[in-house]
């Protein structure tokens, strides 16, 4: 699928392209000396990163905190927050990322595209309880290791969302001898072998 038939498929509205836009000609400009993304993959921004935020947020509706672990180049908390804008307006967003000079890419770039969010410069094994109604992360740890974030920042019926590749099924039969949760999966349509784990009720075993 190209990236324009994905965008059409995630209905993305015209002032919401305007905004992704913006985003990436920013991205273009930090990624040479911050490395937000790979170089091989900044060809495929819109598909490998963009769309691929974008089905996060479309994994949920109407939550009124979103906290996205591990940010990075803003995947996919940034983009969520960029969505949220028209779609969820009251959504608070925070994104949580350890590194000073991807902090500084995250608060840079949500200013030049008029998206409000917070951004914790800190390790998220730092960060106060964060109650939140979602906690995503991408390429950030294996299941087991965000199953621990996620009981601590969940709020009590909240959910987790981690975009996962094909070992996937693996990494919920490792979980499950440490954690019990309850599993749902939505099939990236960015990837044929990937899935959106979607996650509930993280107690330990
Ligand atoms: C592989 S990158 C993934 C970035 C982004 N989520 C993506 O999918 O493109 C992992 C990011 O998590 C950040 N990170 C690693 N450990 C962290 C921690 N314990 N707390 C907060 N951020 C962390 C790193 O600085 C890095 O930006």
């Amino acid at each position: 699928m190209s990236g324009n038939q994905l965008l059409e498929r995630l209905h993305v509205s015209r002032e919401t392209l305007e905004r992704l836009e913006i985003f990436e000609s920013v991205i273009r400009k930090w990624n040479p000396t911050i490395n937000l993304v790979s170089k091989s993959s900044l060809d495929q921004l819109w598909t490998r990163h963009i769309a691929d935020s974008i089905q996060v947020f479309r994994c949920t509706s109407s939550p009124q905190h979103w906290v996205d672990i591990g940010s990075g180049g803003g995947f996919p908390g940034l983009i969520v927050a960029l969505m949220a804008v028209e779609e969820a307006p009251d959504m608070k967003v925070t994104l949580i990322e350890s590194d000073q000079r991807k902090s500084a890419f995250l608060r840079n770039a949500a200013r030049e595209c008029g998206v409000p969010i917070s951004v914790l410069s800190k390790r998220i094994e730092h960060v106060d309880r964060q109650s939140a109604d979602v906690l995503s992360a991408r390429a950030l740890a294996d299941l087991s290791d965000l199953l621990g974030f996620a009981e601590r920042h969940l709020a009590e019926d909240g959910v987790a969302l981690f975009p996962k590749g094909g070992s996937w099924k693996k990494e919920v039969d490792n979980a499950r001898q440490q954690w019990r949760f309850a599993l749902e999966t939505a099939k990236s349509l960015t990837e044929p072998e990937a899935v959106i784990l979607k996650i509930r009720g993280v107690e330990r075993v």
